[in-house]
């Protein structure tokens, strides 16, 4: 009997508060990015989904691209193999390549695509190889080499985005269906690559033109050194962030990617709580922002 304790005209207030930013944002394109540490449990996950397709139903256009690097932990665990990370990037043998599709473009990939249909949308899954979507080029030694590394490490099959053919996004948003995009991208040659998902999702906002960026995550946003959150940095103040060691491992890539993407185009960048029940509706919906705005200047 939870519900009987919510003030019912504080329920109505909510919802119509919504009213302006479901029309600032009908008809626009949000990238949200799905990390492995905000898939918790089963309620989250399951509300994230619906979340989701209410963004849908009231004609906003939600592009999922997840990721589901402890999922891929705990697989390769199972299977007695080890991984590596270089600056929160996962060195990516053949085998491991074989673990990585299998987990994302698989278990993960079809997890959220039935949980949003449950909750009454039509979610397709993806991977960058359907429609040729993300064109991938393998990382060289020198690109993920740290400055603390005295050699050079051969990342395997891990790649960045070359490009991005959105044909098949684009298809698929006009048909009012939601796209869910796993991280893993195609070579040339037709040989995978395990791509850092925020990564993807970062090149995706821009490609598409989103309106915004929300990369969902295991922190409350991004904090400084004494654990306070931090919001409306600029560039200039990131790249500080970065020097000093405030930013550091899965962070990194986060934020370089919603920095290019804000330099790509993208109105704004958010670093967001995934942890917290209906954070993208709190972050989108209401008028309590969430998390670490990222912006241009
Ligand atoms: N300044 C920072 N603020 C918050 N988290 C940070 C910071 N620097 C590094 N991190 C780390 O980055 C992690 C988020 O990146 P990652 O584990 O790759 O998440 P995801 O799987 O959601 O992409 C945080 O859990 C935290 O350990
Ligand atoms: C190259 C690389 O590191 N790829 C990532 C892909 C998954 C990912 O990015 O998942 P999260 O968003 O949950 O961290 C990996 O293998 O873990």
């Amino acid at each position: 009997m939870e519900n009987n304790k919510i003030d019912p005209i504080q329920t109505a207030h909510v919802l119509s508060e919504a009213l302006p930013y479901i029309q600032k944002f009908s008809g626009k394109t949000i990238v949200i990015k799905y990390g492995g540490n905000a898939m918790v449990d089963e309620d989250l996950k399951s509300g994230f989904a619906r979340d989701i397709v209410l963004l849908k139903q009231v004609g906003l256009n939600p592009v999922v691209v997840h990721g589901g690097g402890p999922q891929i932990g705990r697989h390769l665990e199972k299977l007695g193999m080890k991984s590596q990370f270089v600056d929160g990037i996962r060195v990516t043998d053949s085998d491991t390549m074989d673990v990585v599709e299998m987990v994302l473009g698989g278990l993960v990939n079809k997890e959220i695509v039935s949980l949003i249909n449950q909750h009454g949308g039509s979610a397709v899954g993806l991977t960058g190889k359907d429609g040729d979507l993300i064109r991938a080029k393998k990382i060289s030694s020198k690109e993920a080499a740290t400055e603390e590394a005295s050699e050079l490490i051969d990342m395997g099959h891990v790649g960045h985005v070359d490009s991005i053919d959105s044909a098949v996004v684009d298809m698929l948003v006009q048909g009012d269906f939601i796209p869910v995009i796993a991280p893993i991208g195609v070579g040339k040659d037709g040989a995978s690559y395990n791509i850092n998902a925020d990564l993807v999702a970062g090149k995706m906002a821009e490609i598409l033109s989103a309106e915004k960026l929300l990369l969902l995550t295991n922190t409350s946003g991004l904090l400084s050194k004494e654990g306070e959150l931090l919001t409306g940095l600029s560039i200039d103040e990131v790249n500080k962030l970065i020097d000093d060691g405030t930013i550091f491992g899965g962070m990194l890539p986060k934020i370089r990617c919603a920095m290019d993407a804000l330099n790509g185009g993208v109105n704004s960048a958010h670093i967001i709580d995934g942890r917290v029940p209906h954070v993208v509706l709190l972050e989108l919906l209401t008028d309590k922002g969430m998390g670490t705005l990222l912006v241009r200047s």
